[in-house]
C-alpha cells in the first residue's frame, strides 16, 4: 500500500491551472484572482478632509483666532476659492482641502458668528487630512495573483477603478456516486438503501473552496450505468467517483473505468480511513475514485482534494499536508501500519497553550453524526509508538 504523502505527491504533479475567465466585481467574490490586481486610481485621488470643519492655514490656528469664512465646499463640491492668511473654507467629511488650506478645525472646536469662525483650540498642520494616495497610489499592486477574493478586496478592487476582474475559471468537477444501494435524500427508501450523504458532502466542500461541483445522477453497480457518466468525463476538469472502489464481487468502479481507458496510477493506500483510494488519467481527465463511507470520502477529499483544486485555480500548494501542533487529549494506543486520521474534539486552552485534542472512542468511517461533531482530524504516522495525555501531536482542522 502506497504512502500517503507520495500518493498525494503523484496526484498533485498530474495538476496544474485549468484557465482563466474574466468576471464583474459583483460576481468576484469567492473566486481566485489570476493576476495581480493594479491601482487604476489613487485613493484618495485628492486630499481630503476626515472630518466636518473648516480648512485653514495651520499659521492661524491659534486658539481665540478669529479667520472669515470665505464659503463651504461639501462633498462632489469642491471650491475654486483659495484659502489665504486670516480666512477658512466650511466643508465637511469627504470634501476636497481648497488650494492654500493645510488643515482642517473640526466643528466643534469652532464657534461661528455669521461669516466668521473663532477658533476654540489650536491646531497643525496636516490635521483631519487624508492626503492623496494616503490608502495607494495608482499602479501599486492591491492584491496579488492568487488571491482568493473577500467582501474586503472587492471594495478595494472597486475603489482601485477595477470593475472587471480577471480570475481562474472554476474547475469543474463531476461526483458520481455509485452503488445499487444509494438513493438520494428524501427519495423513497427501503431498508436496505444508503442515503446518498457522501456526493452532496464532497459537492458542498469542493464548491466551498472554488470549484464549480456537479452532482452526476447515481450509476449502478454495472458497467451500463457507470458508463453514462463516465463518458461525460472529457467535459471535466477531475472525475471524482464514489465507492465501489474495495474488493467486493459489485465493486465494478476501477474495472469498468479501465474499459474506457483509465491510465491508472495507484490503487490503495496505508490511510485510515480511506485505504481503497483510486488514482488515474482517461484521456485528459484525472479521476479519484474516493471509498464509499463518507468520512473515508471526505478525509480523503482534504488531504488529496483539496490541494489539487489549488492547482487547478491556480493557487501555490506547499509540499507537504498543512498540519497544526496540538497536545493529546487522552493517551493513544499503538498505531498499525495505515497512516491515521483520528477523528477528535479540540478543547482550547488558557494562557498561549495548544490545544488539546481528545479522540471520540468510535472511529467508524460510516459515522456522520462524530464526524460533524468532530473539529479536527489527529494524524498518527504508520507504526506510531502508544502516546500518553499530554504528549505533542499534529491535527488538521475540519472545515
Ligand atoms: N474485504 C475487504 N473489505 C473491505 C475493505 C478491504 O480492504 N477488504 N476495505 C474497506 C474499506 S477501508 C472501505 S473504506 C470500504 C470502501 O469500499 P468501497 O469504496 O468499495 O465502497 P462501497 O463498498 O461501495 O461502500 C462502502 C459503504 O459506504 C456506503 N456508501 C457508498 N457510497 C455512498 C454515498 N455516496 N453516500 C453514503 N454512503 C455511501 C455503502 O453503502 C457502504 O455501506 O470497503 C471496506 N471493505
Ligand atoms: O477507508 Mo475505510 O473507511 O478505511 O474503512
Amino acid at each position: 500500500m502506497l504512502d500517503v504523502a507520495v500518493a498525494r505527491a503523484r496526484i498533485l504533479e498530474k495538476f496544474s491551472a485549468c484557465g482563466l475567465e474574466t468576471v464583474s466585481l459583483a460576481a468576484g467574490c469567492g473566486r481566485v484572482l489570476a493576476a495581480p490586481l493594479i491601482a487604476r486610481l489613487s485613493n484618495p485621488p485628492v486630499s481630503v478632509s476626515s472630518m466636518d470643519g473648516y480648512a485653514l492655514k495651520a499659521e492661524d490656528a491659534q486658539e481665540g483666532a478669529t479667520l472669515r469664512i470665505l464659503g463651504e465646499a461639501p462633498a462632489g463640491h469642491p471650491s475654486s476659492l483659495t484659502v489665504e492668511k486670516g480666512t477658512c473654507l466650511r466643508l465637511f467629511t469627504g470634501s476636497q482641502i481648497p488650494t492654500g488650506a493645510d488643515m482642517v478645525m473640526i466643528q466643534e472646536n469652532v464657534q461661528r458668528d455669521g461669516e466668521y469662525a473663532t477658533l476654540l483650540s489650536s491646531g497643525r498642520a496636516g490635521q483631519f487630512i487624508r492626503k492623496e494616495g494616503q490608502d495607494f497610489r495608482k499602479g501599486d499592486i492591491l492584491a496579488p495573483a492568487g488571491k482568493t477574493i473577500g467582501p474586503r478586496d472587492i471594495g478595494l478592487a472597486a475603489a482601485g477603478g477595477h470593475i472587471w476582474l480577471p480570475v481562474s475559471r472554476r474547475p469543474r468537477i463531476g461526483v458520481l456516486a455509485t452503488g445499487d444501494e444509494i438513493v438520494l435524500p428524501g427519495d423513497p427508501a427501503s431498508a436496505d438503501s444508503i442515503v446518498n450523504s457522501g456526493a452532496f458532502m464532497i459537492t458542498a466542500l469542493l464548491n466551498s473552496l472554488g470549484a464549480e461541483a456537479i452532482l452526476l445522477p447515481v450509476a449502478r453497480d454495472n458497467a451500463a450505468s457507470l458508463s453514462a457518466s463516465i463518458g461525460q468525463a472529457h467535459t471535466l476538469d477531475l472525475l471524482v467517483t464514489i465507492g465501489g472502489a474495495s474488493v467486493g464481487t459489485y465493486d465494478v468502479v476501477r474495472s469498468t473505468l479501465e474499459a474506457h481507458g483509465l491510465d491508472l496510477n495507484f490503487w490503495k493506500i496505508a490511510m485510515r480511513p480511506g485505504k481503497p483510494l483510486m488514482f488515474g488519467q482517461l484521456g485528459r481527465t484525472p479521476v479519484i475514485g474516493l471509498p464509499g463511507n463518507p468520512v473515508a470520502a471526505l478525509v480523503c477529499s482534504l488531504v488529496f482534494i483539496a490541494p489539487a483544486l489549488k492547482k487547478l485555480l491556480g493557487q501555490p500548494v506547499p509540499e507537504e499536508m498543512e498540519t497544526e501542533a496540538a497536545l493529546l487529549g487522552a493517551e493513544i494506543g499503538q498505531n498499525d501500519q495505515r497512516q491515521d486520521f483520528v477523528r477528535c474534539r479540540l478543547t482550547p486552552q488558557g494562557d498561549g497553550q495548544l490545544p488539546l485534542a481528545t479522540p471520540f472512542s468510535s472511529q467508524d468511517s460510516a459515522q456522520l453524526n462524530i464526524f460533524a461533531q468532530s473539529q479536527a482530524l489527529l494524524i498518527r504516522a504508520p507504526f506510531a509508538a502508544a502516546e500518553k495525555a499530554g504528549a505533542p501531536c499534529r491535527i488538521l482542522r475540519l472545515p
